[in-house]
């Protein structure tokens, strides 16, 4: 059989070649820089579906196929390869067909003959159509940034929605501790109310137990505040509830309580004071209430019920004995302290 690589002369060899790549690839190009001419193969044509040989054979044919947006990066790359800065010369990019859609590609070429003064003379290459791999390619880039784009979305409503929720928990948390104090303390005089004085006394009791404290419990009461209230209004009447309550408060120490237990009476839980002491401090804050003129210019004066706590007992009972020791304050005449 002939040896087909044989071959006597140029042209047979080109012929040889440009045959075997016609096989291998869709669409072979010879390119000759000297001349200017372009050999392309019959598969080139139908790969981009036109006549064979429609246009002329030079490198503008292929120019003027190459999509406007990809047009100076295909340059660019071939020049750098021509002038020797890149030493491969393979890029992807879109070509005009027939029906003026387009259709991607891979140009691979090679310079195969080089003039004296180092230029290249000769290059051949081939078009490759990756049209189908390039559109699932761009497909699944695009699916990719779409998914980017929801999760950021995501992202951003899950952040607005935390927000919305860390104010809302902070609003809460504002309408518990209102609620809270609400329920501490008393509308009208602002002090402790009987809820917290119940909580309060219970509290020391315990610790007067455990620790051995003395304890005492107060109770006292504006004396004829139904005469005050039928001559001066009842808004009067709250507003000396309010002064009196502000008097005893600034006049106790901090651990003492003051609270309404209602209308006009209240309580004070004196830690750690024994009766005497505790008996001392209210013949002072009985003094106080009658040196000073309360709201409206009106002097008041109260009587006072003063007991200490003694081991065992009830609240009920430590309660009672203070109570009637206020009673007993009211029947010696009142503006009394009774301990
Ligand atoms: N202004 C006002 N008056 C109140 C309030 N709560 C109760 N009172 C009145 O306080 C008065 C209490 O009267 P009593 O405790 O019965 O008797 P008192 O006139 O104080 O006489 P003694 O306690 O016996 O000295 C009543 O007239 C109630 O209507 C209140 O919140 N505001």
């Amino acid at each position: 059989m002939e040896n087909i690589y044989k071959h006597q002369t140029v042209e047979q060899s080109d012929n040889t070649l440009n045959s075997i790549l016609a096989l291998i690839v869709e669409g072979v190009w010879d390119w000759n820089s000297n001349t200017g001419q372009v050999t392309r193969s019959p598969g080139w044509f139908r790969m981009l579906e036109y006549e064979i040989d429609y246009s002329k054979n030079d490198v503008f044919t292929w120019e003027n196929i190459i999509h406007p947006d990809d047009y100076s990066r295909v340059m660019k790359h071939f020049e750098s390869y021509l002038y020797g800065k890149l030493d491969h010369y393979e890029i992807q990019y879109r070509c005009r067909k027939s029906d003026g859609s387009y259709l991607w590609i891979v140009d691979r070429g090679k310079a195969i003959e080089f003039n004296q003064d180092g230029s290249v003379a000769r290059m051949i290459g081939a078009h490759h159509n990756i049209d189908k791999q390039k559109s699932i390619e761009l497909e699944y880039s695009h699916q990719n940034q779409l998914l980017k784009e929801g999760n950021l979305t995501l992202e951003k409503i899950v952040r607005k929605k935390a927000e919305q929720l860390e104010k809302k928990n902070k609003l809460l948390e504002k309408k518990l501790i209102e609620i809270k104090s609400i329920s501490n303390i008393d509308s009208l005089t602002k002090v402790a109310n009987r809820n917290k004085f119940e909580n309060e006394l219970e509290q020391e009791v315990l610790r007067a137990n455990r620790y051995h404290h003395a304890l005492s419990l107060v109770i006292f009461d504006i004396d004829h505040f139904k005469e005050i209230n039928d001559s001066y209004g009842h808004k009067v009447g709250d507003r000396i509830l309010c002064h009196l309550s502000e008097l005893v408060s600034a006049n106790i120490r901090d651990v003492d309580l003051l609270a309404r237990w209602g209308g006009d009476e209240f309580v004070i839980i004196f830690p750690e004071l024994c009766r005497e002491k505790a008996h001392i401090a209210c013949e002072k804050l009985k003094a106080l209430i009658n040196e000073n003129k309360m709201s409206d210019d009106i002097s008041v004066s109260c009587s006072f019920g003063v007991s200490q706590y003694k081991l065992g007992d009830t609240l009920d009972e430590l309660f009672q004995r203070v109570d009637n020791l206020l009673y007993y304050s009211k029947e010696k005449g009142r503006n009394t302290v009774q301990s």
